[in-house]
């Protein structure tokens, strides 16, 4: 069998037509970018934001089209908008993001309206036999220490003995290969029918759409596009048994957060915050919105908590400290414990080699590692300990 190859692959989607006004994606140059990896092919193809949710027909289309190459195996074709230069941002659901430059910390999405339903929602809910607790970390703005925060937890949790995956749900600024040094990783293709193989990294399977786009393109997402994105990547990965998968998901409280907590059944979630007021005011309103889901809120973490000298031991609160355990105590949800502002911390996130790998027995890691201890008597209460069934866990919806 002849393997496919960029030029049939364009060929083939030479003969997917848009509807709009009868011209090939090619020719009007949607396809833009191609990733082939053995027989497997995704294609990504950029739409205009407005249209995004009509086109599900010409994602299929093209699908089909890829799928036909003699030698390609698997075909998935994800729509992105990407945002034209100078355009403000879409009114919901995305950010341009690229990770290692223009990160608009800060920038928060907008809130759904109460008794809007993120689109998609209505559908089935995704099956996930083989996970036995899936956990999301979410945090109210960006730049909070989030991903920072799943990927050391993610550690702590297999440290522990727990088989731990790992998705990168923050499609539009997705961190997780770069600091799990998973860089020019790239899945691949499973046994199981139609699956991908995530890469693994400290005998942690990851996800992320970062493996699939370059890192240093920005990509704007649609709320209905991410969402199918995001569902691909989760269903369409071969996780294997897991004890728990940890969700870095994208900052803020939007379509895509409500979609993910609707769509699937999360145990829990966790909430990163930093101490500012400004940040924990965020903080309460991711919380808000678990609430409205029925997701339940297991708790919140405290990052960049307090800075303590390396030289001398003294303790420096840089922030107002304290703020996440009084809004905590206010909320009525369990305070998970402070994590502090520090330099390994940094170094380690940003080169690919989490604290908890490098210094497993410091200071900082057993911050980690005691929250991890407190995230893991939650899965259990909740889904029951290792060895039980599981039970479902599909949470209710209710819109107040
Ligand atoms: N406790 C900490 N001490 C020092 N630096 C930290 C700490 N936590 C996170 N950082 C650093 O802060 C920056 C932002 O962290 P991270 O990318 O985890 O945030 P995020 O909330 O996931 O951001 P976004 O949501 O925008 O993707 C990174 O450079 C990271 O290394």
């Amino acid at each position: 069998m002849t393997s496919p190859n960029r030029e049939r692959i364009t060929e083939a989607l030479s003969t997917v037509i848009d509807p709009a006004d009868g011209k090939t994606i090619v020719e009007k140059g949607m396809v833009q970018g191609i990733d082939i990896h053995d027989e497997t092919v995704n294609v990504m193809i950029a739409v205009d934001p407005e249209r995004g949710a009509s086109l599900e027909d010409l994602r299929l289309a093209a699908e089909r089209a890829v799928a036909n190459v003699n030698g390609v195996t698997t075909a998935r074709v994800a729509l992105t908008a990407e945002r034209a230069k100078g355009a403000s941002a879409p009114a919901q659901g995305g950010h341009s993001h690229p990770h290692s430059h223009g990160h608009t910390h800060g920038a928060e999405r907008p809130a759904p309206q109460a008794g809007q339903r993120p689109q998609g929602a209505a559908q089935k809910p995704l099956e996930l036999p083989t996970v036995r607790s899936i956990i999301t970390v979410a945090s109210g703005k960006g730049g909070v220490g989030k991903s920072t925060t799943s990927v050391n937890l993610a550690l702590s949790l297999a440290a522990k003995g727990l088989k731990v995956g790992l998705l990168d749900a923050d499609i539009y600024g997705p961190s997780l290969p770069r600091m799990m040094g998973l860089r020019d990783a790239k899945p691949t293709h499973s046994d199981k029918e139609g699956k991908m193989v995530p890469p693994s990294a400290f005998g942690i399977r990851i996800m992320s759409i970062g493996f699939l786009v370059d890192e240093e393109q920005p990509v704007i997402w649609r709320g209905p596009m991410a969402m199918g994105a995001l569902e691909q990547l989760l269903r369409d990965s071969d996780w294997g048994e897991l004890d728990v998968l940890v969700v870095d998901m994208p900052p803020g409280t939007g379509d895509i957060q409500l979609s993910m907590a609707q769509r699937v059944p999360v145990t829990g979630a966790v909430i990163v915050s930093t101490p500012q007021d400004i940040a924990l005011l965020d903080a309460r309103k991711g919380l808000n919105m678990f609430r409205k889901v029925n997701v339940p809120v297991m708790g919140l973490i405290e990052n960049m908590s307090y800075y303590k000298c390396p030289e001398c031991g003294h303790i420096d609160h840089v922030f107002d400290h304290g703020g996440a355990r009084k809004a905590a105590d206010e909320l009525g949800v369990p305070f998970l414990g402070e994590i502090p502002l520090d330099l390994k911390i940094r170094l380690g996130a940003d080169e690919g080699k989490p604290i908890i790998h490098t210094d497993p027995d410091g200071e900082h890691s057993r911050a980690y590692t005691a929250i991890a201890d407190k995230i893991a008597a939650a899965i259990d209460e909740r889904v029951g300990p290792k060895s039980a069934p599981k039970k479902s866990l599909f949470p209710k919806i209710s819109f107040r």
